[in-house]
């Protein structure tokens, strides 16, 4: 088994204790041993991003440009390793992986581009013969805190536009996932950025993500993960005015109205709430049904869960691999429990599955039944399964949709226009799909919700720079 270092000030450092990172698919295979830093190590990364601060924000962009399209085009020239290594570690099937691989790597080539693209304004001032200059300065140093659920694509998406943005990186991943985070920091490590301007601290998040938190040199914290961690980074970082960015929960909405096409519908509601296992915070979990399609989509939507193979993320054919750990899979049941007991009706699914490795399988589970107060339609469940609840009509629809502390994406599956656009304009979250699955994002638009699930600006596309960048106005009168 390798032993995999942090990297701090441009070094690998190896750290007294290790966490061994277990395929979910096959709870024998480590996939190897990861450092975790102390509160010292945090510091020393802290401390080392804090002082390349000042030459990396004032230095050439065309650096930060190549260096970034020298990191995405080592991403995709090594897709399908890292797909594998994602795929092994997080549990998502192969072509998932990959697909998120690729994702990574044209992040970076698009932050590669910004990194140029960056402007400002001149504006007149009403004061005749003297000019305001709008500009953007990065912000310093920013701490990233992510999640296992895109160990790759949500990296790259706070790292590169930290980096282009002239802001130096102190880089924690999730315990549960950090071997596509380090072979990330692995490729900026020999990209071409300065020492310290990247530190990859593994450990704890209650002791590496706290010390980031907490330590007054770090200027601001994009975070995504789950509601509780993220008050903890609003709380902490708002008592010492430092940025924050949040991206937590969702309780996505799928509409299928009478005169959505079958096909497209049942595509998109197994899409939406079973791929990538229903871990993604843009998973649907409530399907909103009129009456005129119900019984043919709720069988529509039965047949197909029990066709689904369920196995091991690098098997052949595989759709659905395992949920992450023992915590998410217990998570999953623990919920079906509930449905039960609140009285919705199990018509599919939510059984452990026996593969031929040991894992944390689980079979796509469906309710019927169900109404929008069950906690099963509150609570975000992070797993595969999904609730139908029964509505008259587009009115009922949208408020059914809508009431929910969250607000990330929402999608509706119909043919008309009148409706999807009624559905656009009054759904209550960040992002809407017509006719599409509620997950699943290009790599160049805002990504983002409301309520609930976000706080602070938009990740992704050239909206980033409204977090990795601070505003500045220049009053100038020629002397
Ligand atoms: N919106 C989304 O995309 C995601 C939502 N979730 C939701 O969260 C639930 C729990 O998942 P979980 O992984 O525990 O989520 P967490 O919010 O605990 O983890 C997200 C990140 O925050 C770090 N973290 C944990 N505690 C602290 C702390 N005190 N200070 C700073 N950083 C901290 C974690 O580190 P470490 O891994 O070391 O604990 C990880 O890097 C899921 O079931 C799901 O509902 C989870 C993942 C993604
Ligand atoms: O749906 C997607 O493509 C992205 C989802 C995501 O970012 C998440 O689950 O955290």
């Amino acid at each position: 088994m390798t032993d995999y270092h942090n990297f701090i000030d441009g070094a690998w450092i190896d750290s007294d204790q290790r966490n061994q990172n277990i395929n979910p698919s096959d709870t024998d295979d480590v996939i190897g041993a990861y450092a975790q830093a102390d509160s010292n190590q945090t510091e020393s990364a802290i401390e080392a991003a804090s002082r390349a601060f000042e030459s990396w924000s004032t230095g050439g962009i065309q650096q930060r440009a190549d260096a970034l399209d020298v990191v995405g085009s080592e991403i995709l020239a090594r897709k399908d390793e890292l797909g594998r290594l994602l795929a092994r570690e997080e549990g998502k099937i192969l072509p998932e992986a990959t697909g998120e691989v690729v994702r990574a790597g044209q992040i970076f080539k698009f932050f590669s581009g910004e990194a140029l693209r960056a402007g400002g304004d001149l504006i007149p001032s009403v004061r005749p013969g003297i000019q305001v200059e709008v500009t953007r300065e990065p912000v310093g140093v920013v701490g990233i805190i992510t999640p296992w659920n895109f160990p790759i694509a949500i990296p790259a998406w706070k790292i590169a536009p930290a980096l282009a943005f002239g802001n130096t990186v102190v880089f924690k991943p999730a315990s549960n996932a950090p071997g596509s985070a380090w072979a990330l920091a692995e490729i900026i490590s020999r990209a071409g950025f300065p020492d310290g301007v990247f530190n990859l601290v593994m450990g704890a998040g209650s002791v590496v993500g706290s010390a980031l938190l907490n330590d007054g040199r770090v200027n601001g914290v994009s975070f995504t993960g789950s509601v509780a961690t993220g008050q903890r980074v609003a709380t902490d970082c708002s008592r010492r005015g430092a940025k924050f960015q949040l991206e937590m929960g969702g309780k996505n909405p799928l509409v299928v109205l009478d005169d959505a096409d079958l096909d497209t519908a049942v595509e998109c509601a197994v899409n939406s709430a079973y791929y990538s296992t229903g871990q993604r915070c843009t998973a649907s979990s409530r399907f909103i049904v009129t009456p005129g399609i119900r019984d043919e989509f709720v069988a529509a939507c039965v047949e197909r869960l029990q066709g689904i193979r369920v196995g091991h993320a690098l098997g052949e054919g595989v759709q659905i691999g395992p949920l992450v750990d023992q915590q998410q899979l217990q998570q999953s049941l623990d919920y079906i429990e509930i449905g039960r007991a609140e009285g919705a009706k199990l018509v599919t699914g939510g059984e452990r599955v026996s593969c031929d490795t040991p894992g944390f399988y689980l079979s796509p589970a469906l309710f019927t039944g169900t109404s929008n107060e069950m906690r099963i339609n509150q609570e975000e469940i992070f797993g595969p399964v999904a609730s139908v609840i029964d509505v008259a009509n587009l009115d009922e629809a949208i408020s059914v949709a809508n009431d929910t502390e969250f607000g990330l994406s929402a999608g509706i599956c119909t043919r008309s226009l009148g409706a999807a656009t009624r559905f656009k304009r009054e759904s209550r979250a960040g992002m809407v799909m017509v006719n599409l699955p509620t997950a699943g994002v290009d790599y160049h638009v805002p990504f983002g919700g409301i309520k609930n699930s976000s706080y602070g600006p938009r990740e992704q596309g050239r909206y980033a720079a409204e977090f990795y960048t601070q505003v500045k106005t220049a009053y100038i009168q020629p002397a």
